[in-house]
């Protein structure tokens, strides 16, 4: 199980995934997710120069210790491109152990906790009506979770809505950062009307999610927290820029909505005061951004003791190497919440191959040997890559906030 050669791909489907591919001498190997949006290139050049030449000749079989030799070993500790970078070669190795076993990766970890795992999907619309349509075409799909997103009225645009009815929604929307205008006051006023109108038409039963994304001060993250409690949310996703850990206890004072975090997480020390506190519900660290499936375990585990359970970021820059990978995850972690899919663009599927299926709005794992996920490297250097950005958020005023 010795490495012997240790690659990108880095390739443009529709949008960019970077994939690390691990091959050992007896020919068996591993595929990793080394994508991180915006910032794609930071995370190659972090491996190309600092760890892949390091990896060739190591004993493949020895995760942890390579884990430890990748994160103690660089001295600067966490951040998004170390530990993407981390998070790539130990998705690879695990894929290379449980092909070596013969063995789908969740029965590695330690066999299925459940027969399937919940999914929500995105639902967003221009206004209430459109969010409304988005949700009932997925319903009729077999969703039982949905995220709801719509415009604001008197701002251009929003976080999570789509230009036109029906498109997918692309968080890397343009070459250099677009601009957008953002207003608390007109959000805070109209976003509780959504949730009361998706409860109207759908009734109790429906997951009702929602994604904050990083926008309101802790006192009106508060508000909103408290006002939508009647609307019963399965989950508000970052209310507040989570760096000051303490904003969460104002928020968690006033109300008992369920509060998600985690996506910009990529570390159990992010966690640490925020589980332990019990001031959150869902861990949303996903694999590929948070060290691998050897770090978010131990964040799953301490999340546990909490009761909080996982509820694993998937949107479309996740590769489905991650998503595969979290679909074995999920499959196993005895805390599993939901997770979110935003299903990619077709080619995506034609650049990637996986075996996992869904099903009425779930994941059903696959049986292949690793976590099942491949690319076709010939056809992925047909897409080159391609400069995209986040976009930014600016107050009516000109004042630069948060995305
Ligand atoms: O909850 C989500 O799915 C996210 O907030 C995404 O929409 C992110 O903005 C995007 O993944 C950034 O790269
Ligand atoms: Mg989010």
């Amino acid at each position: 199980m010795i490495i012997s050669d240790a690659y990108l791909i880095v390739t443009s489907p529709g949008r960019n995934f970077v994939t690390l591919k691990i091959v050992t001498e007896s020919g068996v190997y591993g595929i990793g997710d080394a994508t991180l949006n915006g910032r794609e290139l930071a995370v190659v050049a972090y491996l190309e120069e600092h760890v892949l030449p390091t990896l060739i000749g190591r004993d493949a079989s020895r995760i942890e210790d390579i884990w430890h030799f990748l994160y103690r070993g660089a001295y600067w500790r966490r951040g998004p491109v170390t530990m993407s970078a981390i998070a790539a070669v130990d998705l690879a190795l695990w894929d290379i152990k449980a092909k070596a076993a013969g063995m789908p990766l969740y029965q590695l970890l330690g066999g299925k906790s459940r027969e399937r795992v919940m999914t929500y999907a995105h639902c967003t619309g221009k206004d209430i009506d459109a969010c409304l349509n988005e949700v009932d075409k997925h319903v009729k799909l077999g969703y039982r979770a949905v995220r709801v997103q719509t415009g604001v009225p008197g701002i251009p645009t929003t976080y999570g809505v789509t230009k036109k009815a029906g498109e997918r929604y692309e968080p890397a929307d343009s070459e250099l950062p677009s601009e957008n205008v953002w207003s608390t006051e007109k959000y805070l006023n109209h976003v509780p009307k959504l949730f009361a109108a998706v409860r109207e038409q759908f009734g109790e039963d429906l997951h009702i999610l929602h994604d904050v994304h990083h926008r309101l001060t802790p006192i009106e993250a508060a508000r909103l927290a408290k006002e939508v409690e009647p609307y019963h949310l399965f989950w508000l996703e970052d209310c507040v820029p989570a760096e000051n850990q303490e904003s969460f206890r104002l928020i968690r004072q006033h109300s008992t909505t369920p509060l998600a975090v985690g996506e910009v997480f990529n570390s159990i020390h992010d966690y640490r005061e925020l589980l332990e506190a019990q001031l959150i519900d869902y861990v949303r660290t996903p694999l590929s951004h948070g060290g691998g499936i050897t770090h978010v375990r131990r964040i799953a585990d301490l999340a546990s003791l909490y009761h909080v359970r996982t509820g694993f970021h998937g949107a479309t820059d996740l590769s489905p190497v991650c998503l595969g990978a979290a679909i074995h995850f999920d499959t196993w972690v005895p805390n599993f919440g939901i997770q979110e899919h935003m299903p990619h663009e077709a080619i995506v599927g034609t650049v990637f191959s996986y075996d996992y299926e869904f099903v009425d709005g779930h994941f059903i794992v696959g049986e292949t040997p690793g976590h099942g996920v491949d690319i076709d490297e010939q056809l992925a250097k047909q897409y080159p890559y391609k400069r995209a950005s986040l976009p930014v958020n600016r107050l009516e005023d000109g004042t630069l906030w948060h995305w």
